[in-house]
């Protein structure tokens, strides 16, 4: 391998609530990638999703810690600090306030077949490599989306992406496993806490701040 260095897998969502299907997605990529660490960045509000049915932030937090408990993970609401709520503006932050961590973007396949909806989703592509994670259920969409059809000439393997002599992006890996059908819609139908604007305890304390004090820039967790 070409590159050295820890590379840092960032998995940006909404935890509403974190699920098994989180944790294993990123252990499996972490492991397909050679990740040492992967960032669960929860979302302050996703801008395409309603706010409707969105626990509070703490609550989403609560239980992304709790589904990421002795695994190579961090949890974080570093956009909350951040102030950002667009993807390409926390990564240009993140790059910044990081200069010496290389990221990789981490999303399933139902995120990449709407990328094209987000804001300057090229931009995003520019910054870091993207890894695509097979989701069942969306992967014809994704293959077929928009973004794909730009996307798909950066096309590597993970072993490619390791073999360059540089981090450098655009990058599309697609990584694909034994695919997990879980979802925090499914938990929602089913866990009266979860459904319908979530009617658990939130917590007191403030526990989105974690991540941010656990790292120094360019080093740490
Ligand atoms: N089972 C899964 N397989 C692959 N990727 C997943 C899976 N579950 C979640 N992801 C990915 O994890 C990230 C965060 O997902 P999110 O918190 O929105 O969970 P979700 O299960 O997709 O939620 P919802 O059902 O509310 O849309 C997204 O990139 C999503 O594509
Ligand atoms: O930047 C955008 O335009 C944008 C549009 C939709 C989703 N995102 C991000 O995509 C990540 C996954 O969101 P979600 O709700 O599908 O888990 C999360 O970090 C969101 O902030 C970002």
């Amino acid at each position: 391998m070409n590159q050295t260095g820890s590379v840092t897998g960032l998995l940006g969502g909404s935890f509403n609530p974190a699920h098994v299907g989180h944790r294993r997605i990123s252990l499996f990529a972490a492991d397909a990638l050679g990740l040492d660490v992967v960032w669960w960045m929860v979302s302050p509000g996703n801008p395409l999703k309603p706010k409707k049915g969105m626990a509070p932030l703490a609550a989403r937090v609560k239980s992304a810690k709790a589904m990421s408990r002795r695994a190579p993970i961090r949890v974080t609401a570093i956009e909350q600090q951040l102030g950002t709520r667009y993807t390409v503006d926390t990564l240009h932050a993140l790059s910044l306030r990081y200069p010496k961590r290389r990221f990789i973007w981490l999303m399933g396949s139902d995120n990449l077949a709407q990328f094209h909806r987000w804001k300057d989703w090229r931009g995003i592509a520019r910054q870091m490599p993207i890894a695509v994670i097979a989701r069942p259920g969306y992967d014809d969409d994704a293959i077929a989306s928009p973004a794909m059809a730009w996307l798909r000439k950066y096309r590597l393997s993970a072993v490619g992406l390791h073999n360059r002599s540089e981090w450098s992006a655009p990058a599309l890996i697609e990584l694909r496993f034994d695919p997990d059908p879980r979802s925090a819609t499914a938990i929602r139908r089913a866990d009266p806490q979860w459904a319908d604007g979530y009617a658990g305890p939130v917590p007191r304390d403030d526990v989105t701040h974690s991540l941010i004090h656990e790292t120094s820039p360019g080093g740490g967790a």
